[in-house]
């Protein structure tokens, strides 16, 4: 079972949920966390927009589980603590759509056989546990860290704080002209969500290919959202 696996239960689950959001709630702030979240946050953006309340600065895909696997897997081949690990994930959030950025994270040399296998088991890791459980879910614990992590600090932007800056996956300029309207990299959040969404800044060249091939599933992945609302409003 793969996050795209999940659509078929989640898509109209989601729908419906922003459906009530729009309703009820419509200057809410939206952390979507449900999977697939490449798909399910746009199937959030066109419920709204079908409403007249959609303000992209609210909608946010929570992709920090990403973030706090690759500080977790970088400390276990360092031999560090992930406390202490910087790394930015980009992209979405499943398989190949997760672009860790090692390159602009604490240790840029980790390089050939160490750096391939540590790249798959970001992008794979929950994969991995869901395989694990067989059944019985997903990685509960730390999906529910990472969620916690992630409401905090828009939390802490609500409230003033300055200088929050999380990966999320939002609507999104950096690949609008290639067709992909979300896009997950670091964002300052403030009092109204989105305040600035920063670019992917310096790859090298694995890391500029693994880009072009999240695009090549986020097209695909945002469309399917998209298109479920339009179909099934
Ligand atoms: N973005 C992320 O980092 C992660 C996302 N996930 C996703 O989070 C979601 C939950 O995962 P788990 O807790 O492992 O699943 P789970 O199967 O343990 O729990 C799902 C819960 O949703 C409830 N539910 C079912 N239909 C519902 C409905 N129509 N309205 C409201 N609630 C409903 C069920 O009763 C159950 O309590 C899944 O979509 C999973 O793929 C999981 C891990 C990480
Ligand atoms: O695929 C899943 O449901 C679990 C998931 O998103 C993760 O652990 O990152």
């Amino acid at each position: 079972m793969t996050r795209d696996d999940l659509f078929n239960t989640n898509a109209s689950i989601v729908r419906d949920l922003a459906k009530a959001i729009g309703d009820v709630s419509p200057k809410a702030f939206v952390l979507i966390i449900s999977n697939p979240v490449n798909s399910t946050v746009p199937i959030v953006a066109e419920v709204l927009k079908s409403k007249g309340v959609y303000d992209p600065k609210r909608l946010f895909g929570v992709t920090t589980l990403d973030v706090v696997r690759a500080s977790r897997f970088i400390s276990e081949v360092q031999g560090t603590s992930p406390d202490n690990e910087e790394v930015t994930v980009v992209g979405g959030h499943s398989g190949v759509t997760i672009v860790p950025l090692i390159s602009q994270s604490n240790h840029p040399n980790i390089s050939g056989e160490v750096l391939d296998k540590l790249i798959n088991r970001i992008q794979f890791g929950g994969d991995e546990v869901v395989k694990a459980k067989d059944g019985a879910g997903s990685a509960t614990l730390s999906m529910a860290q990472a969620g916690a992590r992630f409401t905090s600090s828009i939390l802490r932007a609500i409230k003033g704080e300055k200088d929050v800056v999380e990966p999320t996956f939002v609507e999104s300029p950096l690949f609008k002209d290639e067709g992909i309207d979300f896009f997950s990299s670091k964002v300052t959040l403030g009092p109204n969500g989105v305040e600035e969404i920063h670019p992917l800044g310096p790859l090298n060249d694995l890391e500029e290919k693994l880009v072009a091939a999240a695009k090549v599933d986020l097209v695909k992945n945002i469309k399917k959202g998209k298109d479920f609302v339009a179909q099934n409003p």
